[in-house]
């Protein structure tokens, strides 16, 4: 076994304002995506949404079924997307193999059973993942930036001038529930998801990535009338309950990941929070 995937329950909000740093961090904060010939992540309850890293360096991992699942093979009942963070990559899905460039996504379809990630030929090999439970099975697919929806937003006058790829949405892959996409930050902004939002009808992960080691993202979360904050650094991801704002600000720009599951398939489906309303 290779896979290590950790159960967090879902929480109230009055009950998250009592939390202290380290109740906020253990609850919410996913710190070890990415170990050594390893699948590693967190099965939470808020809408079963998986978030996962999976870093082969020395052998190819399979994914495994996991015990959460009472399943006898991971996608027998769910859809799964994957995004390359690091060097290209290759991996298998029922014997069809899909070239991962970096920052590229694959989406695969419930009732996929061999699933196989290859260690990289030209560096190392690290995949971030969002899978949620499906009724269906849409077909396999890769998305490059190219084929994605694309936005730019916010100036660099406000610190939040941003270009968002929507790479696993209705509009360019069908799926049951998952949506995914990543946000690019130019130089100098700092600021993603400002002005922030709550969406009650789907949860969300976020993923930061291309940043450097030394840097670090203050992630808000909570109600807009009572945020709190988690110091995060690369390569870790944080649960948004559906009822949380998830915002963030960096001491550098970097890239992050957002994956969504719940109620509908609608990106636009969020009810925005003016920067002064935020407590
Ligand atoms: O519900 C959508 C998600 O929170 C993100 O797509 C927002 C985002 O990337 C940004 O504004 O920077
Ligand atoms: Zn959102």
């Amino acid at each position: 076994m290779h896979t290590n995937i950790e159960t967090r329950y879902a929480n109230h909000p009055a009950d998250v304002k009592n939390y202290d740093t380290s109740q906020l961090r253990e609850h919410f904060l996913i710190e070890n995506l990415f170990v050594e010939d390893q699948i590693n992540g967190v099965y939470t309850l808020n809408d079963r949404l998986i978030v996962g890293g999976i870093h082969p360096v020395n052998k190819a991992l399979s994914l495994e079924t996991v015990d959460q699942l009472k399943a006898s093979y991971f996608l027998e009942r769910r859809e799964i997307g994957i995004i390359n963070v690091g060097a290209p990559t290759k991996i298998e899905v029922d014997g069809d193999t899909f070239e991962l460039a970096h920052k590229e996504a694959l989406y695969i379809g419930q009732g996929a059973k061999d699933v196989v990630f290859h260690p990289s030929t030209e560096g190392k090999s690290y995949l971030y993942f969002n899978s949620a439970p499906a009724h269906k099975t849409f077909p396999t697919k890769k998305v490059s930036q190219k084929d994605a929806e694309v936005v730019t937003l916010g100036a660099l006058e406000n610190s939040n001038h941003r270009t968002i790829y929507k790479l696993l949405v209705n509009s360019v892959v069908p799926t049951c529930q998952l949506q995914m996409g990543m946000t690019e930050l130019k130089p100098g902004s700092v600021w993603n998801t400002m002005p922030a939002h709550t969406h009650d009808r789907r949860m969300e992960a976020y993923f930061y990535f291309d940043m450097n080691e030394d840097q670090a993202v203050c992630h808000y979360m909570g109600q807009p009338e009572e945020t709190r904050h988690i110091w995060m650094k690369k390569h870790q991801a944080v649960i948004s309950p559906p009822w949380s704002i998830h915002s963030g600000a960096g001491t550098s720009n970097y890239t992050f990941i957002w994956g969504m599951a719940g109620e509908n398939l609608d990106y636009g489906d969020m009810d925005t929070v003016a920067p002064i309303a935020l407590k």
